[in-house]
């Protein structure tokens, strides 16, 4: 069974795994967990409802199912271990006992402490930062005490932030007498399961982590533990952002309910963070017509303005753009990647493939940036780390069209689905880059037209405004269907996602938040707000 992250779904249908009986709070009975973005703001709204008992029910269902899992792979691989690897085994301490230990720890220590999202480390520098994060501590710690065990919550679900410290001692409680069974062991010491095994620990983190696929319409047995690992790693990527976001936010709407006032004070929060003028304005606009209308108290301006800005990012599906981006299994994908020197175009190429080859989709790159051959070089490189084949051509200042028509013809041959073509990176000149790029859309008519084409520009969030510049020229040059967003963990100015959206048209499809293998995946406006403005 593999789990296509490009759809975020399971590919084989009926093969869903057994041990847990509780549905989404939401979606009970939902029968395909395949939900498109705009149904994803569907299952979110229709979530109001579902209680923060509810949550906490769904996501220990989903540790239980990630346990299980755990122990079947474990099975597995122990049934087929050689008789001379359990010899060794005994002889020396495996790392899957590190592990197991590790794990055992980690889970006493979820257990002994009362478990809060931990914002990743504070860099130098920002201690106005470091001084409203233990503001809201101690917004966290004066919350009203709520007896969770003896009285359900039947309200709208609050945020995390807003729950009290006995709320969160109660579920921490709950965990210690029901969602606790022995941790099963793990049999190598790679990064990234090592990084998967500090998800599969169940604190406020995986809670989190769970509310947020539970309110996309998931059900707790066809969630996997990646997907976990992934919405942690988003989170603290986003930490920077969040920081100088959310905690001034929550300062502003938490003086009551919204008025002109702080509307006006969002307004320069959001410029603060790159959101841009136009976005801004359409979002300022927005919050002024509902506070015309309605008193919003605190939470809800918050979870307001999370629909906003959703809602803002998913505009280009209103306007011809598909929701999901995914390649399909029928067809050859030609995927042109296109952004300027060091926006992380080789990487995010690498990364694509590695996701590729996870969905099981048979995938190349054509290495078509032959302007540096350091740069072929490269994507040779995350070729080799994700085991997707290069095509490249050796000699120097190769006409990129060539690369593409050379690259075609293997992909052919080996029946590919999926075609990733680095190009053109450095013509930060319009002409130059159309004619670039033209070039190569001719070959690929000519030499694939059943083929479905797409184009990504990769842009470094680091940059903000700047880069939205350059994303201008390639967006008239290039016939672009989305952004790739790389960077997002090196800057506190995140709303750049915003102001793409709003001054491109274009969406975001996938974001990078690392750069190791793992540290992209595609782009869910619900994942990325909620990790945004959460915690
Ligand atoms: N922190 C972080 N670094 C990233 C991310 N994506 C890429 N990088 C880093 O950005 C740098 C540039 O990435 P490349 O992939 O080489 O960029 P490029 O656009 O191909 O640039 P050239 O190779 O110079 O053409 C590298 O050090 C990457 O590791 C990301 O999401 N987060």
């Amino acid at each position: 069974m593999v789990f296509n992250w490009f759809r975020r779904q399971f590919d084989t249908s009926g093969a869903t795994s057994k041990s847990a009986e509780a549905e989404s709070p939401s979606e009970e009975g939902q029968a395909e967990p395949q939900p498109s973005e705009s149904e994803q703001s569907q299952a979110t709204t229709a979530t109001q409802a579902a209680s923060a008992d509810d949550y906490l029910q769904w996501a220990k269902a989903a540790y239980q199912n990630l346990q299980t899992q755990q122990k079947q792979q474990s099975e597995v691989q122990d049934a087929t271990q050689q008789p001379d690897d359990e010899l060794d085994s005994q002889a020396i301490p495996s790392a899957s006992e590190d592990i197991l230990t590790s794990v055992e720890e980690a889970e006493v220590e979820a257990v002994a402490e009362p478990a809060t999202l931990i914002e990743p480390e504070i860099e130098a520098g920002e201690t106005e930062e470091v001084e409203e994060a233990s503001e809201v501590d101690e917004v966290e710690e004066a919350s009203e005490v709520e007896e969770v065990e003896e009285t359900p919550v039947t309200s709208a679900p609050l945020p995390i932030w807003a729950q009290s410290q006995a709320e969160r001692q109660a579920r921490i409680e709950r965990l210690k007498e029901t969602a606790q069974e022995e941790p099963s062991p793990v049999t190598t010491a790679t990064a990234p399961v090592q990084a998967e095994q500090s998800a599969m620990t169940f604190d406020e983190m995986f809670i989190w982590s769970a509310e947020v696929l539970a309110n996309q319409g998931r059900r707790p047995e066809d969630v996997t533990l990646e997907e976990i690992t992934w919405l942690q790693k988003l989170w603290r990527g986003l930490g920077r952002t969040r920081r100088s976001l959310l905690n001034q936010l929550k300062a502003i709407v938490g003086q009551g309910p919204l008025n002109q006032e702080a509307v006006d004070e969002i307004e320069s929060l959001l410029l603060q963070a790159d959101v841009g003028v136009e976005a801004t304005d359409s979002i300022v606009a927005t919050l002024q017509n509902k506070i015309r209308q309605e008193v919003l108290p605190p939470e809800q301006a918050i979870a307001y303005l999370k629909q906003i800005l959703r809602e803002l990012l998913e505009r280009p599906y209103q306007n011809g753009y598909s929701p999901g981006f995914a390649p399909s299994k029928e067809a050859l994908n030609i995927w042109l990647i296109t952004g300027v020197n060091g926006a992380g175009k080789t990487t995010t190429i690498g990364k694509l493939s590695h996701i590729a080859k996870k969905s099981d989709y048979n995938c190349l790159i054509a290495a078509a940036d032959t302007f540096r051959a350091a740069a072929v070089e490269q994507v040779k490189i995350w070729g080799e780390r994700s085991g997707v084949e290069i095509i490249a051509n050796p000699g120097k200042n190769t006409d990129p069209a060539a690369v593409v028509f050379d690259a075609i013809e293997a992909a052919r041959a080996r029946n590919a689905e999926l075609l990733l073509v680095d190009t053109a990176g450095r013509l930060q000149n319009k002409k130059n880059l159309m004619e670039e790029l033209s070039k190569i859309r001719r070959v690929i008519a000519k030499k694939a037209p059943d083929a479905i084409v797409e184009s990504l520009l990769v842009l470094d969030a680091t940059l903000g405004q700047n880069g939205l510049r350059q994303a201008e020229v390639f967006a008239e040059a290039a016939q672009l269907s989305g952004v790739v967003l790389t960077k997002l963990d090196g800057t506190a100015k995140g709303g750049i996602a915003l102001a793409i959206v709003q001054q491109l048209g274009l969406p975001i499809r996938f974001i990078g938040v690392g750069e190791s293998i793992e540290d992209l995946r595609p782009f869910s406006s619900y994942e990325f707000i909620e990790a945004l403005l959460s915690g």
